[in-house]
């Protein structure tokens, strides 16, 4: 069976997008780990299928490049957006789209050539002061679950190893965790490594470890404003922006159509 697919890049955050809108592909968790995998494979950090929704544009299902089923992914929310704008799924109203993802709401506006931005969910579990692995670590879930660490020279960090180390504490996190570490930039900016959860190793980039690294730092006054430019490992910018309350947010940047190509699944 001959599938096509797109690949995106969600500031650097890539991933294989498949409309199975028609519902005819079935990918096991292991033929979407070797799609997934680099010079095997296509590589992605994930993998999205594209799914029909009773009541909103489309259902996105978000597949980590290990094969399972991940929590939600911001950046693939964006891309998955920018992808049912380029084939012509109708939208909810003008730019606007709505979805469906992990049983909750999503709606996100195409603000222009290869931008979308997202609303997410409201934080919730703020922990703060957490002695872990010699760090002092703060962690929150935006969608995602999202350790964090302040930095001052964040080059210097070697994300894999303590990263990895972090992501395997289920002592403290149950189900893994994302692990950001954060260097503040100005009270308006943050820079920012991710180690990925699923994908595990270190991403260009991870919308809802932006959105975590924002609104933390803006609880923890590190970050006075409530628009935040958030500088991630490929060298793009993902802005986060929302109100005190934390109960609106917003993630936006580049989502962009890398290439479309085909596979056979017999082949993976
Ligand atoms: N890259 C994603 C996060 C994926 C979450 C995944 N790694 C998990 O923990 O299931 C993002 O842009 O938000």
């Amino acid at each position: 069976m001959k599938i096509t697919f797109t690949k995106l890049s969600g500031a650097g955050n890539d991933f294989i997008v498949i409309d199975n809108r028609a519902l005819a592909i079935h990918l096991t968790p292991l033929q979407i780990n070797k799609l997934c995998t680099r010079r095997t494979g296509i590589g992605a950090d994930g993998l999205i299928l594209i799914e029909p929704s009773a009541t909103f544009s489309f259902s996105m299902k978000y597949h980590n490049a290990d094969g399972f089923l991940g929590s939600m992914c911001g950046n693939g929310g964006r891309c998955a957006v920018y992808f049912a704008f380029t084939i012509g799924i109708p939208a909810a109203s003008g730019n606007a789209y709505t979805f469906e993802a992990n049983g909750n709401r999503y709606d996100a506006w195409v603000l222009g050539e290869e931008n979308v931005k997202l609303k997410m969910l409201a934080p919730q579990g703020f922990k703060e002061n957490l002695d872990l692995e010699g760090e002092q670590c703060f962690a929150l879930n935006t969608g995602s679950p999202h350790a964090i660490i302040y930095i001052s020279d964040l080059d210097a960090v070697d994300v894999n190893k303590k990263g990895s180390a972090i992501r395997h504490r289920t002592d403290f996190f149950p189900d893994g965790t994302n692990v950001n570490f954060i260097e503040i930039t100005s009270p308006n900016s943050l820079a920012l490594r991710t180690f990925e959860r699923g994908v595990e190793e270190e991403t260009l980039a991870c919308g809802t470890g932006a959105v975590a690294a924002a609104l933390m730092s803006h609880k923890l006054g590190k970050i006075s404003s409530t628009t935040v430019q958030v500088t991630v490992k490929s060298g793009d910018t993902l802005e986060v922006e929302f109100n005190e309350s934390m109960d609106e947010v917003f993630l936006s940047g580049p989502a962009k159509i890398i290439y479309e190509g085909s596979f056979t699944i017999e082949g993976f």
